[in-house]
């Protein structure tokens, strides 16, 4: 029996925590950031947006009910939201190698191998956040003794480019012809497009869409700095003269608010949860929210013509903009879910009504 190899999570702090490999066997550096949702481990870890990110579990359990099936449905998984393993490093503190569920293909510890991503266990993931909200997140490394490497900071790279698809791609053919911006897609919003009579016309993030034929444009979640993808903004701000209806989702929020002349800003520890409370501004509507982002749009830098949808109840931050009377709109969190609350799913439907309007106009 090899003795096993002494691993650590270390923080740019200097803060170490000693832990135990059930994953790939491999040091790896990115950023550390902390999610408290006590469910979605497949979807999480398959969500480009984490591209570049050592994610912190504080829910204890991890790996129960195993890894689901990568059955493909129209095109795409139907349990993952994206083709593959997106984080750079997972953070548990107690895995569950025994797993039972109806569709479960094999064990986390597997699947990580099988995408080469180190996940240690054994680690005080309620301390580690603490750390997490009180300095901010943080530059971390999960370092093997014997494979020590320099920390790495994704956010000063373009991870849209390594997370958006390289080619155009067309799911479905439904009455509504919607030019979806892929800076990351979580593949559970091209599902609701599909869901509500679209056709997706699936593009790369530099892609200069203009000339395509399209009644609306949906702008994807994505990994990273919005700051670094002035070539998606260029074509949002484009699009903007068409008048033609727009949606954005999370990165897609920033960016639309960057096309409109807004800034955008990095928060200290970020919302990854199941449980953010939003307001629609001007009810007393709130809503449960799933987001996943480390930036924010600075709501007093949006132009005239544009105002904040929702506000976070718990900060005060952003969490949507719209336009006053262009069919313009967009959410810092994720009305696809996948995983967490789907109670905001029905904005999906009001951009789809956009169209639907637009269209009749247009006659
Ligand atoms: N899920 C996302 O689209 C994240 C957006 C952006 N990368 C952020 O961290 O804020």
């Amino acid at each position: 029996m090899t003795k096993a190899r002494k691993v650590s999570l270390v923080l740019e702090d200097g803060t170490r925590f000693e832990g135990k490999s059930f994953g790939y066997d491999q040091s790896v550096a990115g950023e550390v950031v902390f999610y408290t949702a006590m469910t979605g481990y497949p979807e999480s870890l398959t969500d480009p947006s984490y591209t570049g990110q050592i994610l912190v579990s504080t829910y204890p359990m991890i790996g129960n009910y195993g890894v689901p099936t990568d059955l493909q449905k129209e095109g795409i998984h139907a349990h993952y939201e994206s083709h593959k393993v997106h984080i750079s490093g997972l953070i548990i503190s107690d895995y569950s190698s025994e797993y039972s569920h109806w569709n479960a293909m094999k064990s986390l510890g597997d699947w990580l191998k099988e995408w080469q991503v180190p996940g240690l266990y054994d680690i005080d993931t309620r301390a580690l956040t603490k750390i997490l909200r009180v300095k901010g997140s943080m530059l971390g490394k999960i370092e093997f003794e014997d494979e020590p490497i320099e920390l790495y900071d994704p956010n000063k790279e373009n991870l849209v480019a390594l997370a958006s698809i390289k080619e155009k791609e067309v799911y479905g053919n439904g009455e509504h012809k919607v030019v979806l911006v892929d800076c990351g897609v979580k593949n559970n919003i091209i599902r609701c497009l599909l869901d509500r009579n679209a056709t997706v016309i699936r593009v790369p993030w530099d892609y200069d869409f203009s000339n395509e034929d399209y009644d609306g444009i949906f702008i994807s979640n994505g990994p990273g700095d919005p700051a670094r993808c002035e070539t998606t903004v260029a074509n949002i701000q484009k699009a903007m003269r068409t008048d033609k209806p727009i949606m954005g989702i999370c990165l897609g929020n920033q960016l639309l608010a960057r096309a409109a002349g807004a800034e955008t800003y990095k928060l200290k520890f970020g919302h990854r949860s199941h449980n953010q409370p939003v307001l629609l501004t001007g009810t007393d509507r709130c809503f449960i929210t799933s987001q996943n982002h480390g930036y924010a749009i600075s709501q007093e830098t949006l132009p005239e013509d544009w105002e904040a949808l929702f506000v976070n109840v718990n900060d005060k931050t952003n969490e949507g903009i719209r336009h006053k009377t262009k069919p313009f709109f967009s959410t810092q969190f994720h009305p696809e879910a996948s995983s967490g609350p789907v109670d905001t799913e029905y904005l999906f439907d009001e951009f789809i009504q956009n169209i639907v309007e637009f269209k009749q106009k247009a006659q």
